[in-house]
């Protein structure tokens, strides 16, 4: 990863933040999940384990994501966990103590990302324009969120940013699909896809776990053969 510049003294080091890049990277599709209760993340977690996803994204748009969070952190060694929908530098605080692995914004905020990286917690902020992956860059930073992808063209956006920003990669969210996902895995840069289809609202609200793992391994299964495997 391309953290270096924006690392403030005393935060992990590069090999650190690569090691938890290359986690998301090479769970390939990161689920974005918002749960009404905390009694829901362990379910949650091993019905996505038993889909074979092995990362995941639980939002700060409920009041239970910190606690599911914390519930998570460290439950399995397969599932990769990190927080979302994080706006201020008091949530990142609040989600490095409960334990997340990387934290992902809806947009970029200097402060949120600084934070993060002090904390030593992976910062994957969104962008929707070159002047966020340009701020992106400047920071320090090898890997941004496009938010919202289909809105801003699709795998296309990827490959026109990559003409400026040829290291950065992008996790793409937003439209993001079963008909869609293996397109935007194959184009060059991107780092992962995200999307909440596998993690329908009412599957988790009515603790249909089994559905939520047959949803996650047919969304495994449209992603293909791992092509760096
Ligand atoms: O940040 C992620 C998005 O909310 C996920 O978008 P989606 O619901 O279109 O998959
Ligand atoms: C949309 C998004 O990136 C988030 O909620 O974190």
């Amino acid at each position: 990863m391309g953290v270096a510049a924006g690392v403030p003294a005393g935060a992990p080091s590069g090999d650190s933040f690569g090691r938890m890049l290359e986690a998301v990277a090479s769970a390939r599709l990161v689920p974005v999940v918002s749960l009404a209760s905390v009694e829901q993340a362990l379910p949650l977690a091993d019905a996505l384990i038993a889909g074979g996803i092995a990362a995941v994204e639980i939002t700060l748009r409920t009041a239970s994501g910190v606690g599911a969070i914390a519930a998570l952190a460290g439950y399995s060694d397969r599932l990769t966990v990190g927080a979302g929908t994080v706006v201020s530098p008091e949530q990142l605080d609040e989600v490095a103590d409960a334990g997340a692995e990387f934290v992902i914004s809806p947009g970029i905020d200097e402060a949120v990302v600084r934070r993060s990286l002090a904390r030593g917690i992976l910062p994957i902020p969104g962008v929707a324009t070159a002047s966020e992956v340009q701020l992106a860059q400047r920071l320090g930073l090898g890997a941004v969120k496009a938010f919202p992808a289909s809105l801003l063209g699709g795998p296309g956006f990827v490959r026109a940013m990559r003409g400026p920003f040829p290291e950065m990669r992008f996790l793409p969210s937003g439209g993001v699909s079963l008909a869609n996902a293996a397109e935007y895995l194959a184009t060059p840069g991107v780092l992962a896809v995200s999307g909440s289809w596998m993690v329908p609202d009412d599957a988790v609200a009515s603790s249909d776990w089994e559905r939520i793992a047959a949803l996650g391994a047919a969304a495994m299964a449209a992603l293909g053969a791992d092509p760096l495997g």
